[in-house]
């Protein structure tokens, strides 16, 4: 891969990308003509409502599984052309369900970040030393690089994750809900941290949400997945076009464009 980012710095492109399953006798398609950028430096929210295809897309973008039709490219390489050393020194991927033994320490965790650069011992250099210590003072967790990971809260274990992605050093970091099981707070917390991170380091994070008041306060852009139809924008291009008003039931939940937020609606009886 080109160690210079191309020209036009579009890290990802997908062009009429179809994503699904293929199963023994049938294909389950989740979503068609999918056709979006992430350009560098950029806070990506992916959005959809429970089983729209958010987990899909982003296990389609970092290879986990085929696409059924269409393409992805990342830094102009066709993603299924890819070797995966390459791959996993361009892209990092962050899930939350992920199985990861909390019997690590911090540092140990976040030194998994590492492995592209690392030999087949996975010795570490001073180099990835740095880059994972660099990760956790960026997250904040410096003083508890020493502790095993069960001894954290959800929220600093979702820091460690982030650090981990952080220490991989990629220029573009997939996310699969980072929020979940935080309080309000945390929630804020988090995307901020991202915000930052795009902010200050030039790399760019595509991360699957159901926040969507707080993508819409913090993110560059907004894939939306509805009804197996994706959109692609900026929140006040999304929001001229009416992309979110058919996400909800209009009885239940209501997009108020004035305050770019989406509402409870109480019924007044
Ligand atoms: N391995 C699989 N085989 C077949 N269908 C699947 C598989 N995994 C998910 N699906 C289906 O694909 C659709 C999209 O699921 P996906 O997990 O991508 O949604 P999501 O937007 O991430 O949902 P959530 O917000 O609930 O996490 C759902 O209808 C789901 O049932």
């Amino acid at each position: 891969m080109s160690s210079e980012l191309n020209r036009d710095n579009i890290l990802l492109s997908t062009s009429s990308l179809s994503i699904g399953y293929r199963q023994k006798k049938e294909v389950v398609s989740v979503a068609e003509a999918i056709d979006f950028e992430i350009k560098a430096g950029e806070l990506v929210a992916l959005i959809g409502i429970n089983g729209s295809g958010k987990s899909t897309l982003l296990k389609t973008l970092s290879g986990q599984i085929p696409a059924l039709a269409g393409q992805v490219k990342i830094d102009n390489h066709l993603l299924s052309e890819l070797a995966l050393k390459d791959l996993g020194s361009f892209l990092s991927l962050v899930l939350t369900h992920e199985h990861v033994s909390k019997q690590l320490t911090v540092m140990e965790l976040v030194a998994l970040g590492r492995h592209p650069y690392t030999n087949w011992l996975g010795h570490l250099s001073q180099k990835d030393v740095d880059k994972v210590l660099q990760a956790l003072s960026q997250v904040d967790l410096l003083p508890k690089k020493d502790n095993l990971c069960a001894s954290l809260s959800d929220g600093q274990f979702q820091k460690v994750l982030i650090a981990r992605a952080l220490a991989q050093d990629t220029a573009l970091i997939l996310m699969d809900e980072p929020t979940t099981h935080l309080d309000m707070f945390h929630k804020a917390y988090v995307l901020k941290l991202l915000k930052s991170i795009v902010k200050n380091s030039h790399k760019s994070v595509l991360f699957a949400s159901h926040e969507i008041n707080l993508a819409l306060q913090l993110c560059d852009r907004i894939i939306l997945i509805d009804k197996q139809q994706v959109s692609c924008g900026s929140p006040s291009e999304l929001i001229q076009n009416g992309a979110f008003n058919s996400l909800f039931p209009k009885d239940f939940i209501v997009f108020d464009e004035q305050s770019r937020t989406f509402k409870m609606k109480i019924s007044e009886d």
